[in-house]
């Protein structure tokens, strides 16, 4: 991620697209959205938060002529046996809403008690020097929280309103956008990136 390029960001995610600006702006990177080079949507078809990464990192480098950067993470809930997982942008179906897969998941949890909760967030990060390149970066990062029975805050996106860490007691909702930064799957996980390609 030479600062002499731009990289693309392989994701139509605008709260993904805000933190990954607030993370690598003060460092002098221009991250542009793949909406940007005319970047459509990539099918996921991946089994896998690698794989899902991997195909939207190709696809954004391959249409941009650009180095890529994607992320593929999500919630993965013990009681439900690691759902969503690699579904949670599309849990509740399509088209894709954060309040409608927030109601599916507190359905599901409706007869689980606090205790039962745990659940952690996934984010696994792919950086890719060109569309064929064959030795991507690779990161994974996780978040360990328990799911609330009832949404707080107002930050953040996706399922942050439920997702509760006990360290700090607020809901990922109600952090402010630097300290979700400063703890999150996608902050430690760009952490540990920006380190492999400071040594690569
Ligand atoms: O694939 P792109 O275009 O990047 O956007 P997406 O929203 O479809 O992204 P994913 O396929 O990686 O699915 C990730 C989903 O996991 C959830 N998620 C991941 N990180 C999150 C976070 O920091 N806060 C809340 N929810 C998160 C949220 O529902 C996301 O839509
Ligand atoms: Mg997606």
């Amino acid at each position: 991620m030479s600062r002499a390029f731009d990289i693309v960001l392989a994701s139509g995610n605008a709260g993904k697209i805000r933190e990954f600006n607030q993370l690598l702006s003060p460092l002098g990177y221009e991250v542009k959205a793949q909406a940007d080079y005319g970047v459509a949507e990539v099918e996921e078809t991946g089994l896998t938060f690698i794989e899902n990464a991997l195909l939207k990192a190709r696809e954004a480098s391959r249409v941009s002529g650009l180095p890529a950067l994607a992320d593929d993470s999500g919630l993965v809930v013990d009681a439900l046996q690691g759902a969503p997982g690699i579904y949670s942008a599309r849990y509740a179906g399509e088209p894709k809403s954060d309040e409608a897969n927030n109601r599916k998941l507190l359905d599901q949890l409706l007869e689980v008690p606090e205790g039962e909760r745990s659940a952690r967030y996934w984010c696994v990060l792919v950086y890719l020097r060109h569309a064929d390149d064959p030795v991507p970066l690779i990161v994974q990062q996780h978040w360990q929280g328990e799911i609330l029975a009832h949404p707080r805050g107002e930050g953040g996106f996706g399922y942050d309103p439920l997702f509760w860490i006990p360290e700090v007691r607020m809901s990922v909702a109600e952090l402010s956008a630097e300290e979700k930064n400063r703890l999150s799957h996608r902050g430690r996980a760009m952490q540990a990136l920006l380190a492999q390609l400071s040594s690569h």
